[in-house]
C-alpha cells in the first residue's frame, strides 16, 4: 500500500469579490468626462462599462487545482515550460506588461502537471505589478508550495508605460530571472537552466 504524503490536488481560488463593478463603470464614466472624452455617441455609450469591464479581467486570474503527482521514477532533471505568454498591469501606470515567462523546476518528491506553470503565471500576473515582483512572486510560491530542489523563473516583457508613452523607448524589453535551491546556489544547475531557457526552437 503507497501512503500518500500530500493531497493529491490544492484548489487555488483567486480573490475576486473585491471588484465593485459599478462603481468601476462609474469612476470610468468620471475618468473619460476628466479627459474630455465624449461617451454619449451610440459607439461609445458603454466605453465606460467596457473599460471597467476590460480592468476586471486583466486583474481576474483564473483558479485552478494545483495537481502534483509522485515522482515515482525518481526524475531529477529540469523541467522546463518556455514561452508562457502572460498581460500584466504596471502598478505605477495601469497600463499594460506583457511578455513571455520561462519556468523551471528541479523536482523534488512530487511533479506539477505541466499546465500549472502556466497557472502560477497567470495567477501572478493579473494584479498590478512590476516585472521584479511579478518574478520572484512565482519562483517563491513554486518553492513554498511543491518543494521541489529548486526554481527557476526569467521573464521577459514590453511595458507600454514606457513603449507608447513617457521614454516612448519602442522595441525596447525587459529581462528579469529568479532562482531558488540548487538553481540558486548550484553553478552548474543554474547554468544550465539559462542556457535552456535561451535556446532557440
Ligand atoms: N523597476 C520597475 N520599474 C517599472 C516597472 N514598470 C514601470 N516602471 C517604472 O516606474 C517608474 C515610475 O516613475 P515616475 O517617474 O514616478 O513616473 P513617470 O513620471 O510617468 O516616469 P516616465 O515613465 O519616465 O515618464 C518609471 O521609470 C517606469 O518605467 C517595473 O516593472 N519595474
Ligand atoms: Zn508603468
Amino acid at each position: 500500500m503507497t501512503v500518500e504524503t500530500r493531497p493529491p490536488a490544492t484548489t487555488i481560488t483567486p480573490d475576486t469579490a473585491r471588484f465593485d463593478s459599478e462603481a468601476a463603470e462609474r469612476a470610468a464614466a468620471d475618468f473619460l468626462a476628466a479627459l474630455g472624452v465624449d461617451t454619449a455617441s451610440e459607439s461609445t455609450r458603454r466605453t465606460p462599462r467596457r473599460m471597467a469591464e476590460a480592468f476586471i479581467e486583466l486583474l481576474s486570474p483564473a483558479g485552478f487545482d494545483l495537481t502534483t503527482f509522485p515522482n515515482e521514477r525518481g526524475y531529477r532533471q529540469l523541467v522546463l515550460e518556455r514561452d508562457i505568454p502572460f498581460t500584466s498591469l504596471c502598478e505605477h501606470h495601469m497600463m499594460p506588461f506583457r511578455g513571455t515567462a520561462h519556468v523551471g523546476y528541479l523536482p523534488g518528491a512530487r511533479m506539477l502537471g505541466l499546465s500549472k506553470l502556466a497557472r502560477v503565471v497567470d495567477l501572478f500576473a493579473r494584479r498590478p505589478q512590476v516585472q521584479e515582483s511579478l518574478t520572484q512572486q512565482i519562483a517563491d510560491w513554486l518553492h513554498d508550495r511543491l518543494t521541489p530542489a529548486g526554481v527557476g523563473v526569467v521573464v521577459q516583457a514590453e511595458h507600454t508605460c514606457m513603449t507608447l508613452r513617457g521614454a516612448r523607448a519602442a522595441g525596447t524589453s525587459t529581462v528579469t530571472s529568479a532562482l531558488q535551491g540548487v538553481l540558486l546556489t548550484d553553478a552548474r544547475a543554474r547554468e544550465e537552466f539559462f542556457l535552456l531557457a535561451r535556446e532557440q526552437r
